[in-house]
């Protein structure tokens, strides 16, 4: 049943407040940050209380307790670089540019005058299918190889908050809408029940070496899901590190990466109140399936469990067939890091899955309505998926 239909129903947006504890504000230069825990959950695994109201008092002596602020980059200004415009890697020729024209992201819907409590965020009402902007493009070669921050939020827009990069490790042999929306789920979990701001989110797709069945090469779903971020969303990146690594790169590393570009190379996200640089906090998103292959033996190595939950966290989108909750319980070393987890209820349900994707382009289906277009041009483009069987023509034939 759709939980929201339920009378007892409480949205998520009452169970605000829980304070984390402080994470250093200061960033060692060499070593990796210190964890520090989402939220304190009490004796409750997964549904996180409201935090004792003495914790609405912040530590700069502002009560922040009915401050809800959206905390992406919006605008030009707010961004480290602008990426619309430019090609990074000219190289890369595997799909024909079209011209590039200016883009302004600040739209009309900024000067509608709403009731705070019922204002769409510029972030969530992106519709950027259409607009023939440049891309921001991966290397292709590891050598070549940048870590993408022209989405990063250079600084907090709340300065109570703690900064938060999401990321996500998968195939997305293609990407799809559902592996867009777990971001956006991430992003109001986060803001309605934890003090961490978001500040960018990124794709890390596995690397080809990861024998999985259905896997297109690394550099096919990398470009997929920058289409999909550039077009899509205006907050999202990918990164190609993980994929261009010559082998395997297991989960625990990848963060590893991100803490080092994040917070050892770059030292963090500037408090603006203080002028200092704040530890950022790093989280792996992942779907309830990935969370349960992990109580699976010899399929994750323990001490990267530990590393995983305890130094970084772990955000959980619930997915339909698997009991992410009792699974928590269950799992010795989840069940240790708890406090480290936040699980997402779906409240809509999704769950589209690329390997029914794969299945429908290979038997001539639609896909559309369930990947970007531009994911799906793509796909056209490059013939993958199909096996040699045609692709229903669900889209023009004018590639990106
Ligand atoms: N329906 C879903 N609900 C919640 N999370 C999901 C869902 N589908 C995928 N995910 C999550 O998305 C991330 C990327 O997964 P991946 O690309 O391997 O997913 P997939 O769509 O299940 O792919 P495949 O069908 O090829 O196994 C993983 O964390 C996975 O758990
Ligand atoms: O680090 C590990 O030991 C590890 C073990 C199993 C899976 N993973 C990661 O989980 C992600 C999704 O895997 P899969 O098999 O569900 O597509 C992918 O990014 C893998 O690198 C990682």
């Amino acid at each position: 049943m759709d939980p929201t239909n339920d009378p007892n129903f409480t949205p998520p947006s009452l169970a605000r407040n829980i304070e984390p504890p402080a994470p250093p504000s200061r960033i060692p230069n060499h070593i990796p940050i210190q964890p520090f825990v989402l939220a304190d959950l009490g004796n409750a695994v997964d549904a996180p209380t409201s935090h004792p109201s003495k914790n609405s008092k912040i530590e700069d002596g502002k009560n922040n307790s009915d401050n809800y602020h959206s905390k992406i980059p919006r605008k030009h200004g707010d961004l480290s670089n602008s990426s619309s415009d430019e090609e990074v890697n000219t190289t890369n020729s595997d799909i024909q540019q079209p011209p590039s024209v200016n883009v302004t992201r600040t739209n009309s819907h900024n000067n509608l005058v709403l009731p705070p409590t019922i204002q769409v965020r510029s972030s969530q009402i992106a519709d950027l299918e259409e607009v023939p902007h440049g891309i921001q493009r991966q290397a292709v070669k590891l050598e070549d190889y940048h870590f993408p921050t022209h989405r990063l939020a250079t600084s907090l827009s709340d300065d109570t908050k703690y900064p938060l990069v999401i990321v996500a490790c998968g195939s997305f042999s293609p990407i799809t809408y559902l592996h867009l929306r777990m971001f956006e789920m991430a992003l109001d979990a986060i803001s309605e029940q934890t003090k961490f701001e978001v500040v960018a989110g990124y794709y890390s797709p596995v690397s080809s070496n990861y024998k999985k069945q259905g896997l297109a090469p690394a550099r096919h779903r990398v470009r997929m899901c920058e289409l999909a971020c550039e077009r899509t969303s205006s907050w999202l990146m990918v990164d190609a590190w993980e994929s261009l690594q010559p082998k395997y790169t297991r989960t625990a590393l990848v963060l590893d990466h991100f803490n080092e570009e994040i917070n050892i190379k770059r030292g963090g996200i500037v408090n603006k109140l203080t002028g200092e640089k704040r530890a950022c906090k790093i989280m792996l998103l992942a779907g309830g399936d990935l969370i349960e292959s992990m109580g699976e033996p010899d399929v994750w190595e323990d001490q990267d469990l530990h590393h995983i939950l305890g130094r970084y966290g772990c955000l959980i989108v619930e997915r339909t067939g698997s009991d992410v909750r009792s699974f928590l319980l269950s799992h010795d070393i989840m069940y240790e890091h708890r406090r480290n987890v936040l699980v997402i209820k779906q409240l809509i349900y999704n769950d589209i899955s690329s390997t029914k994707i794969r299945l429908f382009i290979r038997r001539g289906m639609s896909v559309q309505y369930l990947l970007p277009n531009s994911v799906i041009r793509y796909i056209q483009q490059h013939k993958l998926y199909y096996d040699s069987e045609p692709v229903k023509q669900v889209m023009s034939d004018k590639a990106d």
